[in-house]
């Protein structure tokens, strides 16, 4: 059902920092901030010739990644996306699998303009699984 991988995430306590050392340290392709309020969320993306990476920081008092910050005041992997061809029907799958998914299980437009899901962390061996619509 999951074709290819979209991104891996990474949460970071400073994103202009880690944008740069990315851009000027290993040279890859950076780019610009994007702020995703229904998310609370600010992302950067960096492009890479076979995936992307997704720099995130908290945006907003009610961050997700916040918690996961306070964990790791470092920053680190915070979650992986897949494509899958129909959001819809992964997200019925998944859930009589037993899988949770997680808020309402309504599919919000992601960073990509396409929608997206994530799946809890616990069900998948320790890791966020985010699904976007390819
Ligand atoms: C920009 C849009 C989009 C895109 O297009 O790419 C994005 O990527 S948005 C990214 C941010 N959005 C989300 O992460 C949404 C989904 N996440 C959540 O709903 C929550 O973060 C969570 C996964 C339910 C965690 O909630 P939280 O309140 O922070 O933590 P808990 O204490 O409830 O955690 C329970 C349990 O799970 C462990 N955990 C938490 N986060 C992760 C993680 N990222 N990876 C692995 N494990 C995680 C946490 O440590 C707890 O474990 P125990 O300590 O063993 O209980
Ligand atoms: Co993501």
């Amino acid at each position: 059902m999951i074709g290819r991988l979209n991104h891996v995430a990474i949460a970071v306590p400073d994103l202009d920092a880690a944008a740069a050392q990315y851009r000027s340290t290993l040279g890859a392709t950076v780019g610009e901030r994007q702020d995703e309020p229904a998310h609370g969320v600010t992302v950067v993306f960096i492009t890479l010739p076979n995936t992307k990476i997704e720099l995130l920081h908290p945006l907003g008092a009610n961050s997700p990644i916040a918690g996961f910050l306070e964990k790791n005041p470092s920053g680190g992997i915070h979650h992986i996306c897949y494509e899958v061809d129909d959001i819809l029907a992964a997200r019925d799958r998944l859930r009589d699998a037993g899988a949770r998914v997680l808020g309402d299980g309504e599919p919000k437009i992601g960073a990509h303009g396409k929608p997206v899901l994530f799946l809890h962390p616990k069900d998948f061996t320790g890791t966020l699984i985010e699904l976007e619509q390819a």
